[in-house]
């Protein structure tokens, strides 16, 4: 067996060999040259006869009449004879070895008549392609045609082939084209060879018996007015070959297929047929770029009747006549003519056989299992994150969050299966990368519970192994998105610590550095991510400014932000922090999506539905990727995977956080064992309830401010219950107090609730409240005092000869109190209320607040100097201390029902 190179060598000798002979036929006056000097007329005769061609010569009437010179005659003879001598010598040697090179470079379908191969299905898998194809046969001029040999081009892998009609007829031409696209579609395994076809002057196009093939999208007829998009489309695939071969450690794609065994990525045929003009200049410089660059990226061009710079890989016929062309390839003074054209309905059987074979090939349509890999879990995201989110014609289209593309923007209008994306892409991941190599945070914006199901629930126990912090229903609370943010952005600045420490500068340099040390990539899903910035107010300021500190700085240390948004044209903060928009690389566009892609990038718009342009390259054209994305979010799909991953990867549960659910203070971890008094949940990423400090301090007080009585009562109630279970009875002593009648029962299930633990309680809903309790107490004491401000007449009330009133005296205990262990818990209906009571120069002695229907600016005045920006909202309170607070904690006060019940 010969090896390529040599192989590939002879045939060039033999091509250079048929060129050196027609040449030295053609210009067989060479010889004749020195006596031509001294015979003017005889080099001039000969000079014209070599011009035209000893074969036209002949038929010449000027070199007729020419040769009745007996000067001239001997010339002519000379030229005849030495022509003869030479292609006698090509007939010997060099037709033959033409005609055994084209033999040997065209197996099959490439070289034989289509009578022995059309119809048959390619089993070729396309790691190399035939060096030549054939296209005609080619005679030299004045031979007969019996003496001519097969006329093949090289295409695939080499160069391109460039075919001029004769004026007014293009028959022959596109039986040249016709036969050569099935020769190829018909050598390799079907769906190696994929076909774009574009005429200048046809919207259905030329080539009507591959049609067929359009079905299974292995021909792409293009719009005529469209050039620039497939032009675009063909440079985006030849960047994206490129790119792909360099990720997979390859340099070049024909590597890349070498040591897969097999064709990695279809060639593509770019078919144009033009109408012998030049095309614009923009066009004609990209498509030269192009056919440079296309080769080595399997894109491949025929041109008919298109004008293309030489400097480009490329073969040329020219049509003189309905029926005869000459060929770059052969040189002049060769015939070229085309095949007898294949039978149109065997060709457009053989056509529909490929497209038939493609559509089984393929398979069902892609479902959500064949996003997974066969063996779960067994990646490694120290390089990047990588899954299939979809299918082009049944290819794989990965979406990849690494360095390169560290963030992700998704966008498109409800209803377009956004949701049903972020399924797809967190089942793809959560099966390939273990919760050592992945963490996922998920939050949604979105009424409704999206993520819900990812935590266990009720009827499904299950959870996604991966996920650590669910978060639904946060709409009305912004405060959860920033403080995700907040932990993102801790997280990162824990990864830049340890990377320094390792004097290293990406995560996968730090895995390296650290290998005992579990460094997963962190990916932060935000669903609705603009509702972040729905005011005009701190939390949008903060959420801004940390976005864009974690979209930066997440890049190199493996945190990731997924961003999902209905419009992203909207989020005006946004676009003030161009930075998040520019780190975010990786853009998904649902059908409709606007802005997500470049501006001049409609691919969006005609999108199908189920499918999205995945692009990554911030949304330009060229990195279009347009898939199929199946239905991750029915029943049996995600949930399934999920249950599986669930049963045999070890994990924690993570943590839900549901803002439409009131947290049980039974079921709270704090209450299981408080510190002291729990106030409510407070709005983080970690799962922690409010605790006030309640040293033997001044100031060691509690004011509940605001009308919403179910709040403030289940605060009040928090409170009690906890300190009932932080102290022993014995320890500490109650006291209830309220003169507000409808308050009286609820008083008193607490009451009854510390009573029944052992606890000394007494209650006061008279005129006795007014008396006040002792300011210093042994053990604590803790007074509940419940609307303050219902009971303001009893306590300005003086009795005759009295030095103090009831008001100076709760004054007094308010300020002297809690040093002496006696801490009061008071509801006031307002912040105006609370002045009153405490009067002037009392503002220090109730240390701690928690308002509720409250205005933020009503809270500044009791906030130590501090800015408060809080719009009450229902079931929320804003909760400050001013020994430990630099900024007030977001609370949702618990549900105190099965607390209080509990025997
Ligand atoms: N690829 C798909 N194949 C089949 N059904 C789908 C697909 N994507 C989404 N769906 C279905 O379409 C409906 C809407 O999808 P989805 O909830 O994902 O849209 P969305 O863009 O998130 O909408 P919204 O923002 O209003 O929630 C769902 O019932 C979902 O099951």
């Amino acid at each position: 067996m010969l090896g390529r190179r040599e192989r590939r060598q002879r045939a060039e000798n033999a091509l250079a060999r048929l060129r050196s002979v027609l040449g030295l036929a053609l210009g067989a006056a060479v010889g004749g040259h020195e006596q031509a000097l001294l015979h003017k007329r005889q080099l001039e005769f000969e000079r014209a006869v070599q011009r035209i061609g000893l074969a036209k010569a002949t038929r010449d009437r000027e070199i007729a009449e020419q040769l009745t010179d007996p000067a001239l005659a001997p010339v002519w003879e000379r030229i005849t004879r030495e022509r003869d001598d030479s292609y006698a010598e090509w007939r010997r040697d060099g037709l033959g070895a033409v005609r055994e090179l084209v033999a040997a470079h065209t197996p099959g379908p490439a070289g034989q008549p289509w009578q022995e191969w059309l119809g048959t299905l390619g089993t070729d898998p396309g790691v190399r392609s035939p060096r030549l194809w054939r296209i005609g046969t080619a005679h030299v001029e004045h031979e007969s045609p019996e003496h001519g040999f097969p006329l093949a081009v090289p295409l695939l892998e080499h160069a391109h082939l460039r075919l001029n009609s004769a004026r007014g007829n293009r028959t022959a031409v596109d039986s040249i084209v016709e036969t050569l696209l099935l020769r190829l579609l018909s050598t390799f395994t079907p769906g190696l060879v994929r076909l774009h076809l574009w005429d200048i002057g046809h919207l259905t196009g030329p080539l009507p018996n591959l049609h067929p093939l359009t079905a299974a999208g292995l021909l792409v007829v293009h719009d005529p007015t469209r050039l620039d998009d497939l032009l675009a489309l063909l440079a985006g695939h030849i960047r994206k070959v490129h790119a792909n071969a360099l990720r997979a450690g390859r340099t070049t794609l024909k590597d890349a297929c070498a040591a897969a065994g097999r064709r990695v990525e279809p060639w593509r045929v770019a078919v144009l047929f033009g109408n012998g003009e030049r095309l614009d200049e923009e066009q004609y410089r990209e498509l030269n770029r192009i056919a440079r660059t296309g080769p080595d990226a399997g894109v491949h061009l025929v041109l008919v009747d298109m004008p293309v710079s030489a400097s480009s890989p490329l073969e040329t016929v020219t049509f003189t006549d309905a029926e005869q062309a000459s060929s770059s390839i052969t040189g002049p003074g060769v015939v070229v003519r085309a095949d007898p054209p294949v039978s149109a309905s065997v060709a457009s059987r053989a056509a529909a056989a490929i497209r038939d074979d493609m559509v089984v090939r393929r398979g069902r349509p892609r479902s959500f299992i064949d996003l997974l890999p066969r063996v779960l879990g067994q990646e490694s995201s120290r390089e990047e994150l990588r899954t299939v989110i979809g299918f082009d014609e049944g290819d794989p289209i990965e979406l990849v969050l690494g360095d390169a593309t560290p963030h992700a923007l998704v966008a498109g209008p409800s209803g377009s299966g956004k949701t049903n994306l972020l399924y797809a892409m967190l089942g793809g991941l959560a099966a390939r990368y273990s919760p050592r190599e992945l963490e996922l945070y998920l939050l949604d914006f979105k009424e409704g519970v999206s993520f819900a199901g990812l935590t266990p629930g009720t009827k499904d126990p299950s959870w996604l192994p991966q996920a650590r912090l669910v978060g639904v229903n946060v709409n009305t609370d912004r405060e959860f998105g920033l403080a995700l943010l907040r932990y993102l952005s801790q997280e990162l600045a824990r990864r830049a610590e340890a990377a320094k420490r390792q004097e290293v500068t990406k995560l996968a340099e730090l895995r390296d550095a650290e290998p005992e040390v579990s460094w997963p990539r962190v990916v932060a899903v935000i669903d609705e991510f603009q509702a972040l910035f729905s005011g005009r107010d701190q939390i949008t300021q903060q959420a801004a400014a940390l976005l864009e500190d974690v979209a930066r700085r997440g890049r190199s240390q493996g945190i990731h932000l997924v961003l999902a948004s209905q419009d992203i044209a909207g989020i005006e903060a946004f676009w003030g922090k161009p930075a998040v928009y520019d780190q975010c690389t990786l853009r998904i566009a649902m059908p409709k999506a606007k802005r997500v892609l470049a501006q001049d990038n409609l691919a969006a718009n005609t999108l199908p539905r189920w499918h999205v342009v995945v692009n990554h390259d911030s949304g330009i054209s060229h990195g279009n990727e347009v898939a199929h994305v199946p239905d991750a979010s029915s029943r049996g799909t995600f949930d399934e995977l999920q249950r599986r991953l669930w049963r045999e990867v070890e994990s924690s549960a993570p943590r839900l956080f549901d803002g439409a659910h009131q947290p049980s203070l039974l079921t709270t971890a704090e209450f299981a064992t408080p510190r002291g008094p729990v106030l409510g949940q407070i709005i983080d990423v970690a799962d922690r309830a409010a605790v006030l400090r309640l040293e033997a301090a001044p100031g060691r007080n509690l004011a509940v401010l605001g009308t919403a009585t179910e709040d403030a009562l289940a605060v009040l109630a928090s409170s009690a219950l906890s300190l009932g279970r932080a102290y022993a009875p014995g320890e500490c002593e109650f006291e209830f107090w309220c003169h507000v009648e409808s308050l009286r029962d609820n008083v008193l299930a607490v009451a009854d609730a510390l009573h029944r633990r052992g606890h000394t309680v007494r209650t006061r809903f008279d005129a006795s409240i007014a008396d006040m309790a002792e300011e210093t107490c042994p053990g604590k004491r803790f007074v509940f005092f419940y609307a303050v401000d219902g009971a303001t007449q009893l306590l300005e009330r003086k009795e005759v000869g009295a030095v103090q009133s009831g008001l100076d005296k709760f004054r007094s205990l308010l300020k002297h109190g809690p040093a002496g262990n006696v801490h009061t818990f008071g509801w006031w209906r307002g912040v105006a209320r609370l002045k009153d009571t405490l009067g002037f120069g009392g503002n220090d002695d109730v240390g701690a607040w928690v308002a509720l229907d409250v205005q933020g600016s009503e809270l500044n005045q009791l906030a130590a100097g501090q800015l408060v920006d809080w719009s009450p909202r229902p079931h929320r309170a804003v909760f400050f201390d001013r020994t430990t607070h630099s900024r007030p904690d977001v609370l949702i006060p618990f549900d105190p029902t099965s607390a209080l019940e509990e025997r």
